[in-house]
C-alpha cells in the first residue's frame, strides 16, 4: 500500500526555524488534518512537502508510488493562490493543466481522470468555461482551481485552507469530493483553522508555534508566490 513518510522533518523560513523533528506517516486513503497558531508552519509543512521549501533536514518520500515520479510529482498542491491565467478563458486554463500536470496513479490508486467540461459542470461552474478566467468571482476561482485536481489525478492533495472563500454548500461539497478522493485510496493533508472532522478516516497533526524570543531569522524565501 502507498504511504507517505516524513522523518524527522526540519524546515526552517528566512534563516528562522519554524518546527523541527517532524515525523509522521500517512497511509492511502487516510487523511491529515494540520492545526496550529497563526504562524505555526502548516502552509511551511504543505509547501515543503509540494517542493516549492527545500527542508532544512529529514526524509520525505512517498513510498509504494511511482518510482519514476518525486514525491512533489505524485501531489496536487492547492494553496492561498489560485495559480489561474486571468486572460485565459476557464476552459484553457483547465486544458493547460492537464496537459501541463502529467497523472501519477501508483497501485492502490483508482481514480480518473475528468473531462475539464465535465468537472466544471459538477463544481457549479459550467457556465463560465468560455469566459475569461478574470472574470469569475473569488469563490468560482477557487472553484477553478480545485477543477486542476480532477483533470490529471495525483494520489496526495496537499491542501491549505480549502474551504476558504467557499459558500457553505460549496464547502459541504468539497468534503464530500475529499471524502472520494479518500475512498478512491488516495491520501489528503490539509492545514486548517476550522473544524474538518468530516472528513474520515482522519487524523490531527497540532504544530506549535516557535518559541517566543527566537527571532533570529533576518531574510525571505526565493519562493514567494509567482504572480500570474
Ligand atoms: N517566504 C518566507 N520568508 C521568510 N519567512 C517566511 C516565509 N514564509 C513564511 N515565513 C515565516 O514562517 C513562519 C511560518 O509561516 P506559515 O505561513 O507556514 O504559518 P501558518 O501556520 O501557515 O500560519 P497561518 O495560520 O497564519 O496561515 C512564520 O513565522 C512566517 O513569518
Amino acid at each position: 500500500m502507498p504511504k507517505l513518510i516524513v522523518d524527522d522533518l526540519t524546515v526552517d523560513r528566512g534563516g528562522r526555524r519554524v518546527f523541527a523533528g517532524l515525523s509522521f506517516q500517512l497511509e492511502a486513503g487516510h487523511a491529515l488534518v494540520i492545526t496550529g497558531a497563526n504562524g505555526a508552519g502548516k502552509s511551511s509543512l504543505l509547501r515543503t512537502l509540494a517542493g516549492l521549501v527545500p527542508p532544512a533536514n529529514g526524509r520525505m518520500a512517498f513510498e509504494g508510488g511511482d518510482s519514476d515520479s518525486t514525491l512533489a510529482e505524485h501531489a496536487h498542491y492547492f494553496g492561498h493562490e489560485s495559480a489561474v491565467k486571468r486572460a485565459l478563458s476557464v476552459s484553457s486554463n483547465l486544458e493547460f493543466w492537464r496537459d501541463f500536470t502529467r497523472p501519477v496513479l501508483p497501485d492502490g490508486f483508482a481514480a480518473n481522470a475528468m473531462a475539464p467540461m465535465d468537472i466544471l459542470e459538477l463544481l457549479g461552474i459550467g457556465h463560465t468555461a468560455d469566459l475569461p478566467a478574470a472574470y469569475l468571482s473569488a469563490g468560482q476561482t477557487r472553484r477553478l482551481t480545485l477543477a486542476r485536481l480532477f483533470v490529471s489525478p495525483r494520489p496526495l492533495w496537499l491542501m491549505d485552507e480549502p474551504t476558504s472563500a467557499l459558500d457553505a454548500a460549496s464547502e459541504a461539497q468539497l468534503i464530500g469530493l475529499m471524502n472520494t478522493h479518500l475512498k478512491n485510496g488516495g491520501m489528503i493533508v490539509t492545514a486548517t483553522h476550522t473544524e474538518l472532522t468530516a472528513l474520515s478516516p482522519v487524523t490531527a497533526l497540532q504544530l506549535t508555534a516557535p518559541a517566543a524570543g527566537d527571532h533570529g531569522g533576518h531574510g525571505y524565501d526565493d519562493d514567494l508566490e509567482a504572480f500570474a
